[in-house]
């Protein structure tokens, strides 16, 4: 598990690394500055760089704005030029030098005490200009160190101008802790931003690295540690966190003398007429992932074909709304965990289904698709989810996609894409559920503030049934009696791994069933 910190976060950290330890903030910046120029040195060293750039032969441009990313920026010309390359700054500004930080006037003290250039933002036009003309750039490489976390507002004026102009230009671009333009919290590219092939950040990735659009600006992000360690967190460490590899070592260990009942009843409540494939998808994947017993409760009309294609899962099946409530009541007693709503369409009698369940589960359940639809829809089964939350503490885990988070919040689609943490952590605190948005990076939030951004999946998923599968593999681990906040993002973190496994030949024919089949090809590699 590793942190992600947004940009007020760093800030804080940063803060109290100067002022609770007593380093200078001069000292980050020269740390920052020289584990960045480290990594970077690596990189201009490999033969393989874009556009066959002789690196050697042309120049390096840093574009420093006169705040902390600018002091950043300066120190990597000084300690570039240092190591024999040919660097020179370039300040970009449309203020006096007197209103610069510290350790930017600092860094730049330095930086003419070794005789090194320094230019303004003519030189960017005058690179344009060149541009224009059909003339090669210049400088091989474009160091961008304008804005970093502390962006606070739109790009305008000569900061657009200049990284409208270096965006046309052909070099290595690499930006020093987030492309300028790019929020640090949210991803979202604020009027413009530089568009990087690498970002080197420091201590901790930020946000804005993994969150759409920013993700598609920063290129290979490398982290370089500077010395700000989780001491500097003090009593709040960050919101985010998103899980590795080695974090799977923590799935519920299986022991020798155990039957099927040492691993966990899951209860899958789906499927409809036409849709029957999404109670198997699910299921399979809960037993796939782990669990002993799998029940799937459907409309007797799916009986055939689940049972042709998934025998080992047991059927229970109604066919008039009257004999539900006793046969749910019976099922949800026997169950460890229960997923509600894959295929369950939005009718009356689903509708009865999804009251049911909340008002008589008492454990774990995961609500997706058609039971999220039925919730949207009627205030009355809104309430009745907060009242069994906060009053009862029944854990509720919902894992909308964005059109699904859309009709639960009557929010705009675009409005929550722009923003998908912060409407991610008012689900999870407004009903006190888990709210798994899902996305290209999934975003997992509890009401307590622990939270995760998935880093692991491909295009693969983006398959019908995909969504059905998760279902099944976060309810097999929380059936398995994991932590229903970890169990939640680990499931989701493994859903991702086993459509990459399902992709490794072709993206494009990946269907759910292969992803459910993945699973046991990731937990074999991992010994499980
Ligand atoms: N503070 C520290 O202890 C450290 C900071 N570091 C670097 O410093 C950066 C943060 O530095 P700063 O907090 O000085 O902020 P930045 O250098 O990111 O931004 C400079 C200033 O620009 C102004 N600004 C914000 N948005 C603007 C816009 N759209 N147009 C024009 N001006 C705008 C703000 O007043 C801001 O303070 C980090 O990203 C990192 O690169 C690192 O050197 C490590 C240590
Ligand atoms: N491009 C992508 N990259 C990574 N994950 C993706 C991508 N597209 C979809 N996914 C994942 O696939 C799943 C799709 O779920 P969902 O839309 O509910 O599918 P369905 O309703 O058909 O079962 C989600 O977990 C989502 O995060
Ligand atoms: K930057």
């Amino acid at each position: 598990m590793k942190y992600i910190v947004s940009s007020e976060e760093m800030k804080r950290y940063d803060k109290n690394t100067t002022k609770v330890y007593n380093v200078p903030e001069i000292v980050l910046v020269e740390q920052a500055a020289g584990a960045m120029v480290n990594e970077l040195s690596n990189l201009l060293s490999k033969t393989n760089t874009k556009l066959n750039i002789e690196i050697n032969k042309k120049p390096i441009l840093v574009v420093c704005g006169i705040g902390n990313n600018g002091a950043d920026g300066v120190a990597v010309a000084r300690l570039l030029n240092e190591k024999g390359y040919e660097a020179v700054v370039c300040i970009i500004t449309d203020k006096q030098i007197e209103n610069s930080s510290e350790s930017f006037r600092l860094e730049l003290g330095i930086y003419k005490s070794y005789g090194y250039k320094v230019n303004d933002g003519s030189l960017v036009e005058s690179l344009y200009s060149d541009y224009q003309n059909g003339i090669p750039c210049k400088y091989s490489v474009i160091i961008d160190g304008m804005f970093g976390v502390g962006l606070s507002r739109d790009i305008e004026g000569l900061y657009y101008d200049v990284i409208k102009r270096l965006n046309v230009l052909e070099a290595l671009k690499i930006s020093i802790d987030i492309p300028s333009g790019i929020s640090s919290t949210t991803g979202a590219v604020l009027n413009i931003a530089f568009k990087a092939d690498y970002t080197y950040t420091f201590s901790f990735s930020k946000l804005g690295h993994f969150l759409w659009p920013g993700v598609d600006y920063c290129g290979n992000v490398i982290i370089c540690d500077i010395g700000i360690t989780t001491k500097s967190f003090l009593d709040s460490p960050p919101e985010f966190r998103f899980l590795e590899k080695k974090d799977l070592e923590l799935l519920p260990q299986r022991t020798r003398n155990t039957n099927k009942g040492s691993y966990g009843k899951v209860l899958v409540i789906a499927g409809n007429r036409n849709m029957a494939g999404a109670a198997i998808f699910s299921a399979l994947a809960a037993y796939k992932m782990g669990c002993g017993l799998v029940r799937i409760f459907t409309n007797e009309i799916n009986r055939n074909i689940i049972q042709s294609v998934l025998p080992e899962a047991v059927l229970v099946t109604y066919t008039q709304t009257e004999e539900i409530e006793t046969l749910l009541q019976k099922n949800l007693s026997w169950a460890d965990s229960v997923v509600l709503g894959p295929g369950l369409g939005v009718g009356e009698t689903s509708k009865e289904i999804v009251k049911l369940v909340i008002a008589n589960t008492d454990c774990p359940t995961v609500i997706d698709a058609d039971a999220l639809n039925i919730i949207s829809y009627n205030d009355d089964i809104k309430e009745m989810i907060k009242e069994v939350t906060i009053v009862q503490n029944k854990i509720f885990i919902f894992t909308p996609h964005l059109g699904e988070l859309s009709r639960l919040l009557k929010v705009d689609i675009n409005e929550i894409k722009e923003n998908i943490v912060n409407f991610s952590k008012k689900v999870a605190d407004e009903y006190r559920v888990i709210c798994v948005s899902k996305d290209a990076h999934t975003v997992v939030c509890d009401s307590c503030g622990i939270n995760y951004l998935n880093l692991s999946g491909c295009e693969g998923l983006a398959t019908a049934g995909s969504g059905d599968v998760l279902t099944g593999i976060i309810a097999s681990l929380l059936g398995q009696k994991m932590d229903p906040n970890f169990a939640t993002a680990l499931g989701v973190y493994l859903h991702g791994l086993a459509g990459e496994c399902a992709s490794r030949d072709t993206t494009a024919s990946v269907m759910a069933r292969d992803i459910a089949n993945a699973i046991k090809i990731i937990l074999k590699e991992i010994r499980y």
